[in-house]
């Protein structure tokens, strides 16, 4: 396991938000972490990352305690982060916000592969990321997420206000950055999930009550319904 986290319990001021969270996350594997509005996904990551320090539990990273970390020390282990608000800066060009997130000298080969990967991305490049499109912009983060050449990649709910043909345009980038690095996201698009996904685990009132494969997940109309309000026809 590229991740382990243990009993995770973070508190956001006085609100214990995080009440046991447990995941194990196999390294070259999109695990998608599920549930509804509020369960504690968000946090997770945050937690993962360092932003918020958890009060009980531990977080193991290719087997090295990292529980606790500051942000900056966890990124310089080889986790990236791509947050939800994207965290673009607007004002500077698609090329600036790659190049600024970029941590290595040897990055034009890691600029190469964004932009293999989002080739929307190459077209806009001396563009200001506040011009872009909704779509763009999400890949821009993605992009931002890649430069720093991390071994784990956190992505928070990449498909968020998009339009399906971009939710697919994101599927396909997800499957080609799960060649080199393993990621974990949270994604409510139930279909981007299963698109991309190899293990999902389902959080509820923060706390982990569901893990297993996705296809047994797509399997399982009834366990859809319970945690995540939807159900499909399978197919
Ligand atoms: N800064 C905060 N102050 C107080 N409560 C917060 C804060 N941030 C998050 N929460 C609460 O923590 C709970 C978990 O939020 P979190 O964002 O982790 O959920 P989520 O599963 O990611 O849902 P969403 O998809 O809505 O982001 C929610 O009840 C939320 O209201």
């Amino acid at each position: 396991m590229i991740l382990n986290v243990e009993g995770l319990q973070t508190y956001i001021g006085e609100f214990h938000i995080l009440q046991g969270v447990y995941l194990q996350v196999p390294a070259g594997k999109v695990t998608v972490l599920l549930g509804r509005n509020g369960a504690g996904k968000t946090t997770t990551l945050r937690t993962i990352m360092g932003f918020l320090k958890p009060r009980q539990g531990k977080i193991e990273f290719e087997g090295q305690g990292i529980t606790g970390l500051p942000a900056h020390q966890v990124a310089r282990k080889g986790l990236g982060y791509v947050p939800e608000d994207q965290a673009i800066f607007s004002g500077l060009t698609v090329e600036e916000n790659l190049k600024i997130a970029m941590r290595s000298k040897n990055g034009e080969g890691l600029l190469e592969k964004v932009v293999s990967i989002f080739p929307d991305l190459k077209a806009a490049w001396r563009k200001k990321a506040g011009s872009l499109s909704g779509g763009q912009k999400q890949m821009l983060a993605m992009g931002r997420g890649l430069v720093t050449n991390s071994r784990l990649l956190l992505i928070d709910e990449p498909s968020k206000g998009l339009a399906p043909v971009v939710v697919e345009k994101l599927a396909e980038a997800i499957k080609q950055i799960k060649k080199e690095t393993t990621v974990v996201l949270v994604e409510q698009n139930f279909n981007l999930a299963r698109a991309v996904g190899d293990r999902y685990y389902i959080l509820d009132d923060g706390r982990t009550v569901h893990s297993g494969t996705m296809a047994d997940l797509a399997a399982d109309t009834s366990l859809q319904q319970r945690y995540l309000g939807i159900s499909l026809s399978p197919h």
